[in-house]
């Protein structure tokens, strides 16, 4: 049975991650050079124990690259990170850094947190980090907190933050909305341009390019595989007598038929008109032949109505293995010529010829 794969979804998350990756690489630089700039200022104007701190901090850093670039785990990176600059932050708010300007830092947070991680998880390490500067600014003299605040410097700090973390909450919240409908978009447009829209199999496009694969992967592998091209009997008169409506439902109905027919390795698409394909892979001629005698018996035996009027479906097809042809388009037109001969055989049978028992089955043995 024809199967949609998606794999927009994968190959989109897979390069933002990579992007994020790439990203965080480039801050972890800029941050490792920013700390040690800053870290030789404090050395310089003796503040030796802020130096000190922001050296460890640097090479945290650093640690955490050198463990990403030797594991490529893309999610340790990520949370190593944010770690680390939780941990900076909160050294900075309890120590207030140089001249008490340390807590300014925070507002690289925000933006930085959401982009890493989801909204939940962002909104959750944010409320944490505010809440624990609330506990800092409230209560100065815990111990290992050194800086104390004044009111205006709180206050103001608090409504910033809170300002600039809506805004990045709403921003992130958007930027995930727009890629979403993208994405949706996107697979839309791969499906459509995959797809018969009247049956829902895949279209002559698709099964061209499933017919290359197999193709090389014949070549590679020496796996045979095989087709069978079918078509309605005498369709034009289905339309002529019944209108153009019952021959799209009986177009309809022989496609599910079809797909409960084949296995779901099988490709079955609408190769154009009333003319359908079905791709075989690891299949001989006469297995393919089996199946497409099974096909043509069940069709023949279905009932196919439309406003409650009885309509005479038959079809034929013409089968071919790869084996018996050089190219696709050998094989294409080898299967083109058994469905012909089918039609001028007097229709409602399969090409080349096989003896079939009373029910449709191949005997054993029987030869195409
Ligand atoms: N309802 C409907 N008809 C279609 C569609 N595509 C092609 N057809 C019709 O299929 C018919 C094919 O007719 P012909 O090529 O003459 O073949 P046939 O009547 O099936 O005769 P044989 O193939 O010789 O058995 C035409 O009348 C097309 O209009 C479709 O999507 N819907």
């Amino acid at each position: 049975m024809t199967r949609l794969p998606d794999p927009s979804q994968t190959i989109a998350d897979e390069s933002e991650e990579e992007r994020v990756s790439r990203l965080l690489t480039g801050l972890s630089a800029m941050a490792i050079l920013f700390l040690l700039g800053i870290g030789a200022k404090a050395w310089f104007a003796t503040h030796t124990t802020h130096a000190g701190a922001l050296v460890i901090f640097a090479s945290l850093v650093a640690l955490n690259m050198l463990v990403f670039a030797r594991t490529g785990h893309r999610q340790r990176q990520k949370g190593g990170m944010i770690f680390i600059v939780g941990l900076l932050f909160g050294y900075l708010i309890v120590t207030g850094g140089e001249s008490n300007t340390g807590p300014l830092w925070f507002y690289v947070f925000p933006p930085l947190l959401f982009y890493l991680t989801d909204l939940k998880t962002g909104t959750a390490v944010l409320l944490f980090c505010c809440l624990l500067a609330v506990v800092v600014f409230q209560f100065p003299q815990l111990p290992l907190v050194t800086a104390e605040y004044t009111t205006d410097f709180k206050i103001r700090f608090f409504a910033t933050l809170t300002f600039e973390s809506i805004f990045c909450y709403v921003l992130e919240a958007s930027r995930l909305k727009a890629r979403n409908e993208l994405m949706d978009l996107a697979r839309a447009h791969a499906y459509a341009a995959q797809t018969d829209e009247l049956t829902g199999l895949s279209n002559r496009r698709e099964m061209q390019h499933r017919l290359n694969a197999e193709y090389s992967r014949y070549q590679r592998s020496g796996h045979h595989f095989s087709i069978v091209l079918i078509d309605l009997d005498l369709f034009k008169h289905i339309n002529d007598d019944h209108g153009h409506d019952a021959g799209d439902e009986v177009l309809r109905k022989f496609s599910e038929l079809m797909q409960a027919v084949i296995r779901q390795t099988d490709v079955a698409a609408r190769w154009g008109g009333e003319e359908f394909l079905i791709l075989l892979p690891d299949t001989s001629l006469l297995q393919a032949l089996t199946l497409a005698e099974r096909l043509r018996f069940e069709v023949a035996n279905t009932e196919f109505t439309f406003a409650g009027k009885r309509l005479p479906i038959t079809i034929s097809a013409g089968i071919c293995s790869i084996a018996k042809a050089g190219s696709v388009n050998e094989l294409l037109k080898q299967a083109d010529i058994h469905l012909y001969n089918a039609k001028e055989d007097g229709r409602n049978r399969i090409a080349p010829r096989v003896r079939t028992t009373s029910n449709g089955h191949t005997p054993p043995g029987a030869r195409a």
